[in-house]
């Protein structure tokens, strides 16, 4: 019933304050909501729907409301704002009928302390769904939907046309990808799970939503979700079957689980104890193992110098804003001296673990250069006994665009952007002379 406490446009207002106005993560915020577990799969969709789609297009959203006004809606109560984001991403991206956008906005106003603005939300909802077409034609969706600080940065780094593609493909919903235990089974397992093969060998759903663990495969650990461009950096290590690898900063635990399927013998370190229950969770699901370490990886130490370091740094996570829209409302530039100075510390440590001869890969789902390619200058420039080695088309399914020049795995949302894009990563590969 609208406005009732299971209406999920309710606890959609509700769980929006909790990004938006007390910076809580958009996916912590659904998972610890009582409200949304107690909803039906149904209505639990089409909440995580309106939610993602309501941050995907805030800057889209704000301007068309803003320009419906002549005056600045007042900034109290916040909840105003708030609600009709709601009511115009319904009405202007996801197809809502008007009178049931419009009513069940009216019929939440009634039991939140805006009673008082039901005949302004009312005239500015009707006007959008009268208007939205062409205000939406009239924006510039690809820049209003990013920060300034990031449409800049990105612009800079990479050029205006792959900047607006990226961002064009991070304002739809994601395509579900899986990477399957047992990778001679392709063929088979695409055709049980109407999946495509990706040139880099991950399965390919159309689009995520809707219930994983109902999937065939999900019970037997067959396969886990992880985008076909997370699934990449693991690979760069080469055959580690017997061998020692160490997967720092580990959880959820999709590179872990690469690397056990491969056959490596897996030191799974990671800082967080809740965390780390998930990477268990998730490896007896698939029947895989790994030595789990709960230890801060900027202070530990392996027993003895490994042959494979694997480090898959905590960072502003910008290349994942399609699964992550807070980010990029959560996330500023001031975030990001304290997560270089991290992973320059997690570098160090990685680098001071491999024996000599061994490999390490650094990775991070950020799209920044600080976070990427400025790390790495930064520990070779200081000396470390470590080199590059370059990344080869054929390590990445022959896929050369994600190749930097320097050699390094670089890949950008518009990546496959016909087959639903990727999510963007950075990956270098070091060998440690000696
Ligand atoms: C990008 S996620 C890793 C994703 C993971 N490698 C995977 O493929 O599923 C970063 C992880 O690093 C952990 N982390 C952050 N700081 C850490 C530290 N100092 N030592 C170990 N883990 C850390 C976080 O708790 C988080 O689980």
């Amino acid at each position: 019933m609208p406005g009732a406490p299971t209406d999920p446009r309710r606890l959609a207002l509700g769980l929006l304050a909790n990004v938006l106005q007390r910076g809580q993560p958009f996916d912590e915020a659904l998972a610890g909501s009582r409200g949304v577990a107690g909803l039906e799969a149904r209505d639990r969709g089409f909440l995580r729907l309106l939610l993602a789609t309501t941050l995907r297009r805030l800057g889209q959203i704000d301007a068309a409301v803003d320009s419906l006004v002549q005056r600045p809606l007042p900034r109290h109560p916040a909840e105003l704002r708030d609600l009709l984001r709601l009511g115009a991403a319904q009405l202007l991206f996801l197809g809502t009928p008007p009178h049931a956008a419009v009513s069940t906005s009216l019929a939440l106003a009634e039991t939140r302390k805006l009673r008082g603005f039901k005949g302004l939300i009312n005239a500015l909802l009707r006007r959008l769904a009268r208007e939205g077409e062409a205000i939406l034609a009239s924006q510039d969706a690809e820049r209003l939907n990013l920060p300034p600080w990031l449409w800049d940065r990105l612009v800079a780094a990479y050029g205006e046309a792959p900047t607006r593609a990226s961002v064009a493909v991070q304002l739809g919903e994601p395509p579900l990808d899986l990477s399957l235990k047992a990778g001679g089974e392709a063929a088979a397992w695409a055709e049980r799970l109407e999946a495509e093969i990706l040139p880099t060998g991950s399965l390919r759903r159309p689009a995520a939503g809707g219930d994983v663990t109902a999937l065939p495969g999900f019970a037997e650990g067959a396969w886990w979700v992880q985008d076909a461009a997370a699934a990449l950096p693991a690979r760069l290590l080469g055959p580690v079957a017997g061998q020692r690898v160490a997967d720092l900063c580990a959880a959820p635990g999709g590179k872990t689980a690469q690397l056990a399927a491969a056959g490596a013998e897996v030191i799974a370190v990671e800082v967080s104890r809740a965390r780390l229950a998930r990477i268990a969770e998730n490896l007896k699901r698939l029947g895989l193992a790994a030595a789990l370490v709960e230890a801060d990886a900027t202070a530990w130490q392996p027993p003895e110098p490994l042959p494979f370091v694997l480090l898959d740094a905590p960072c502003s996570a910008t290349g994942t804003l399609r699964r992550h829209p807070d980010v990029a409302r959560l996330k500023s530039p001031k975030d990001l001296p304290a997560l270089t100075a991290l992973q320059d510390r997690l570098l160090e440590r990685a680098a001071a673990a491999l024996a000599p001869g061994g490999t390490l890969v650094y990775a991070t789902c950020s799209l920044l250069p600080e976070e990427g390619p400025e790390r790495i200058a930064r520990l070779l420039g200081e000396g470390a006994p470590l080199a590059r080695r370059p990344v080869a088309p054929e390590e990445v399914g022959g896929l050369g665009e994600l190749i930097t020049a320097e050699g390094d795995l670089r890949t950008l949302p518009c990546h496959l952007a016909a087959r639903g894009g990727l999510d963007g990563f950075y990956a270098c590969r070091l060998t440690k002379s000696g």
